[in-house]
């Protein structure tokens, strides 16, 4: 059965390390992958776009291929946009059979015990863990403890693995992109060349020159 899997995000904004790691992930792991922003992301300030506006970027980010696609259940949601409630969603859809994969950079995995009902993710799906240019981030203990006898090389079965998927490095970040348009730059081709067509989608983004 083709898998399922999940790239979530703040997506604030978009941009081509995300597009490259789920694109590379849908390859890697023969699978449909969904882009999953996050309308009130846990762990993190509010974000500088509303999640309409994110969404509207991921859109246009998206234009013109059909492999990845967006779902917009987070959006939905009142309360932090916890990941476990996102995949028990989407088996409460799938079944229990077909496999379902959440899809995290190797920044963001080194945090995953902090996440809400961590463990439970790993009942609800596998995690398929992006290699990300960067300084390498060490698991917790209870985090290496736990995953240890879980690492595969494939998925197999509906959940429950850690798989590593090697990304071509793209030493992109929002947070990069978010400094550049705050000192009054173009971060031109950190991002598709879409989101800049219409001028009001990155609006968020220049105000933050002005601040
Ligand atoms: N360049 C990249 N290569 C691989 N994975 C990435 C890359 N950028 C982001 N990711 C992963 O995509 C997911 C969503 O990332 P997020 O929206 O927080 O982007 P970000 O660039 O890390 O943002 P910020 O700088 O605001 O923290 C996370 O799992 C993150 O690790
Ligand atoms: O569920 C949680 O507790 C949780 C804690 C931190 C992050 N997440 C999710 O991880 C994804 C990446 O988060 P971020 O903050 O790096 O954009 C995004 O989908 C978040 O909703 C989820």
């Amino acid at each position: 059965m083709r898998p399922l899997a999940i790239l979530g995000g703040t997506f604030d904004p978009i941009h081509h390390g995300h597009l490259r790691a789920a694109w590379e992930a849908a390859e890697a792991l023969d699978a449909e992958v969904r882009m999953v922003p996050a309308r009130t992301p846990p762990h993190r300030p509010p974000p500088v776009a509303d999640a309409a506006g994110r969404v509207a970027l991921l859109r246009a980010a998206l234009s013109g291929q059909h492999r990845l696609s967006i779902d917009t259940r987070e959006l939905e949601r009142e309360g932090p946009s916890y990941t476990v409630d996102t995949l028990a969603s989407l088996r409460d859809e799938m079944g229990p059979e077909r496999p379902l994969v959440l899809l995290v950079g190797m920044d963001a995995f080194a945090g995953l015990a902090s996440w809400h009902r961590w463990r439970d993710l790993f009942t609800l799906a596998h995690v398929g863990v992006l290699t990300r240019p960067g300084a390498a981030h060490a698991l917790s203990d209870p985090l290496a403890e736990y995953v240890a006898d879980r690492r595969a090389p494939h998925v197999e079965g509906p959940a429950g693995s850690v798989i590593g998927i090697a990304i071509t490095p793209l030493d992109i970040a929002a947070t990069a992109i978010r400094e550049t348009f705050a000192a009054g730059r173009e971060p031109r081709f950190l991002l598709p060349s879409a989101c800049f067509e219409d001028e009001t989608l990155l609006a968020p983004y220049r105000a933050l020159a002005s601040v």
